[in-house]
């Protein structure tokens, strides 16, 4: 395992050198435009992992930095709904980078969007809150570079962010970018072939064109995206800003209750037409009118009146949403408490009873030596089998009781 190359820039890594034996490779879970994604245990830790194989041998040197960025990036972004970064290696004779992420084992959006259009049923209404409230909590840890604050009551009036240092910009936030995973840390499906979409954590993955940004004032001018969720700006070549990420979000979240994108359309052409004109149906009768609401405020063409990430924040039904995951997250906590509890009041238990009735044996075996010593006596006979203590009589490393056996037993 190499660890240079004139290739790769490595200058803007802070990591610790991996060791490539400490993974156990197991199955390919799928395969990406740069390569295959595997699962792989940690085996110090025994952490299960994705680890993203990318072949970066036919690559030009434009990709290869990109690529690295995604690594630096990720390795920056540290939020609970972001799949967490844990490390990199490089194998420089097979041309191919392993990055090694948190695993998320419930699938993506794409895949319960096909759920729900299988089983001809809609998204329930406060599952779309509370995917659309998290990703919004991902997306504030990108566009401002900050912890988002944890919110007391949903009246909260919140803080507006800083400057916005090392910003970051997904460029193409879509269902298949956004990944879901359990709350019990237990990031193996078991097998189970349905997933309870009412309990999932949402990560936002697949950073692959972020671009990091100094500051939000400079943005980006060059844009590779998936056509259905591009902001009209975008396609309109001008300036990418974070506001682009609340269009593509505003997309994601009306197809997860449409269970279509916005816009459709036979060619390219006619797409970026309707993108423009900006003009789509409303979200089924089935959701209220807020939901609605909030969902056109983000996919408005006039990037003036688009919301921000902040902004989208402050509304009420957000942060609803997020405090209802909130007291989620707390009652979950307490149960797993409670069942900590009862299995410590049951090993208690268990203890008492076994403790009891050794106290007891001992107790009947002192007691017999202790009458026969008494008749030894009566009889004439020389005391030797008295014992002075359970510790004289069976030879065991017990004191004599230091308490009461008749008040204490009866
Ligand atoms: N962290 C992860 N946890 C679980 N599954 C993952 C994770 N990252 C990727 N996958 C799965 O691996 C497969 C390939 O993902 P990858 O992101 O490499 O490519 P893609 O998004 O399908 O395509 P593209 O490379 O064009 O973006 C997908 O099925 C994806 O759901």
């Amino acid at each position: 395992m190499q660890r240079r190359t004139n290739n790769i820039d490595y200058q803007n890594f802070v990591h610790q050198t991996p060791k490539h034996n400490e993974y156990q490779v197991l199955e390919e879970i799928g395969r990406g435009s740069f390569g295959s994604v595997r699962k792989v245990i940690h085996i110090p830790t025994k952490k299960l992992m994705v680890r993203k194989d990318i072949k970066y041998g036919h690559m030009n040197s434009k990709e290869r930095q990109q690529l690295i960025a995604e690594c630096a990036i990720l390795s920056q972004l540290k939020q609970e709904n972001i799949v967490e970064f844990y490390n990199w290696d490089f194998d420089e004779q097979k041309e191919v980078l392993y990055l090694y992420m948190e695993y998320c084992s419930r699938g993506d959006l794409s895949k319960m969007i096909k759920h729900y259009k299988q089983d001809h049923k809609y998204t329930p209404e406060k599952i779309v809150w509370g995917i659309l409230a998290q990703i919004l909590m991902a997306l504030y840890k990108c566009h401002y570079g900050e912890d988002l604050p944890s919110l007391v009551s949903i009246y909260d009036r919140m803080r507006p962010p800083g400057k916005g240092k090392n910003i970051v910009i997904h460029r193409d936030l879509k269902p298949g970018n956004i990944f879901l995973s359990s709350h019990d840390g237990n990031n193996e499906s078991g097998g189970k072939a349905t997933v309870d979409y009412s309990e999932v954590i949402v990560k936002l993955g697949d950073f692959g064109l972020a671009k990091s940004l100094e500051t939000s004032i400079q943005f980006a001018t060059t844009y590779v995206g998936t056509p259905y969720y591009m902001s009209p700006e975008v396609l309109m070549d001008q300036p990418y800003s974070p506001l682009s990420d609340i269009w593509s979000l505003g997309c994601v979240i009306y197809e997860i209750c449409s269970l279509h994108p916005p816009f459709q359309a036979k060619n390219y052409t006619e797409l970026q037409n309707k993108i423009k004109a900006g003009k789509f149906d409303r979200i089924p009768d089935y959701y209220s009118n807020g939901l609605n609401a909030i969902i056109h405020s983000m996919i408005d063409i006039n990037l003036k009146t688009r919301p921000s990430t902040f902004e989208l924040l402050q509304d009420i039904q957000i942060r609803t949403a997020r405090k209802s995951l909130q007291l989620e997250r707390f009652e979950k906590n307490l149960l797993d408490y409670e069942k900590e509890l009862v299995n410590i009041e049951k090993l208690l238990e268990k203890q008492a009873v076994d403790y009891e009735r050794e106290v007891h044996r001992l107790k009947e075996h002192f007691e017999i030596a202790l009458e026969q010593g008494i008749r030894d006596a009566m009889d004439g006979k020389k005391m030797s089998k008295v014992p002075d203590s359970i510790q004289g009589y069976y030879g065991k490393t017990l004191s004599k009781p230091a308490f009461n056996w008749e008040t204490r037993y009866q």
